[in-house]
């Protein structure tokens, strides 16, 4: 199982913004990818999820391409966008069962799941809630059920933590180390080093659309000499290189 970019060149109608990235996620591994605004994060992401269709290179999932068989390979996709989608007119419940028909899940038994997620994330009593009365973090946290009670083997997790309050950002951590223990992949992209430093094994670094690093914590610190332990002195240090 592992998800590999081979040297991917993409981007909007035409135009390169992400060029010539490779980089691979192997089963109970966390990577982040990570860079400053506009470096091609969600770009990166977008061909993954096959949003966007690569200009050359290719990405496999589990030795398969997208084009091979479509339906499986987004089955084994689960995201958590960095902007929450959902919809006005469904309740909560009729997104947990979207998400059950989507993916062809046994209904009870990934019910179970997303009333056990719903029950971490303190959700547990809204099943008959609409979007609107959800606050912004609410919002994120329904998708982070969506994500989580699927049985993908790859997660995507877009900028999660901005819209989190403290207990919800540990919670999802720990769901994090859970997918990781039982041998699944996770993409996590975010700005917040100081919350995801521990949760991460290894950083893939993107800078104008390019992959500059691919190490882990003490290779990433060694690279730019980050002598104090500031993992966020890397960004300035990557605007200055440009
Ligand atoms: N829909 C789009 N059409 C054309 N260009 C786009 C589109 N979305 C993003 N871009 C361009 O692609 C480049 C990379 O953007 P991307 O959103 O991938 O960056 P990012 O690393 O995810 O940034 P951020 O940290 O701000 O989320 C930027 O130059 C951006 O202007």
């Amino acid at each position: 199982m592992s998800l590999k970019l081979n040297q991917v060149t993409g981007g909007y109608a035409r135009v390169p913004v992400i060029k010539d990235v490779s980089f691979e996620i192997n089963p109970s591994e966390v990577v982040g990818l990570i860079g400053l605004n506009g470096a091609g994060k969600s770009t990166a992401i977008k061909h993954i999820l096959g949003i966007l269709k690569p200009i050359s290179g290719e990405i496999t999932l589990n030795e398969q391409t997208m084009a091979q068989d479509t339906k499986q390979f987004k089955k084994q996709i689960a995201i958590m966008p960095e902007t929450p989608v959902l919809y006005s007119e469904l309740t909560l419940k009729e997104h947990l069962e979207m998400t059950i028909f989507s993916y062809d899940l046994d209904y009870d038994k990934a019910f179970e799941r997303a009333e056990k997620l719903l029950e971490i994330l303190r959700l547990d009593n809204k099943l008959d809630w609409l979007p609107v009365n959800f606050s912004k973090g609410m919002k994120q946290k329904v998708m982070i059920v969506t994500a989580f009670m699927t049985d993908a083997s790859l997660f995507i997790i877009d900028e999660p933590f901005t819209g989190l309050d403290p207990l919800a950002v540990e919670d999802l951590l720990n769901l994090i180390a859970e997918k990781k223990a039982e041998g699944k992949m996770v993409l996590l992209t975010t700005h917040i080093l100081s919350t995801a430093r521990d949760a991460i094994d290894r950083f893939v670094v993107l800078n104008d659309g390019r992959v500059v690093s691919n190490g882990t914590l003490d290779d990433i610190k060694s690279q730019y000499q980050l002598t104090d332990g500031r993992l966020e002195d890397l960004y300035s240090q990557l605007a200055k290189r440009g």
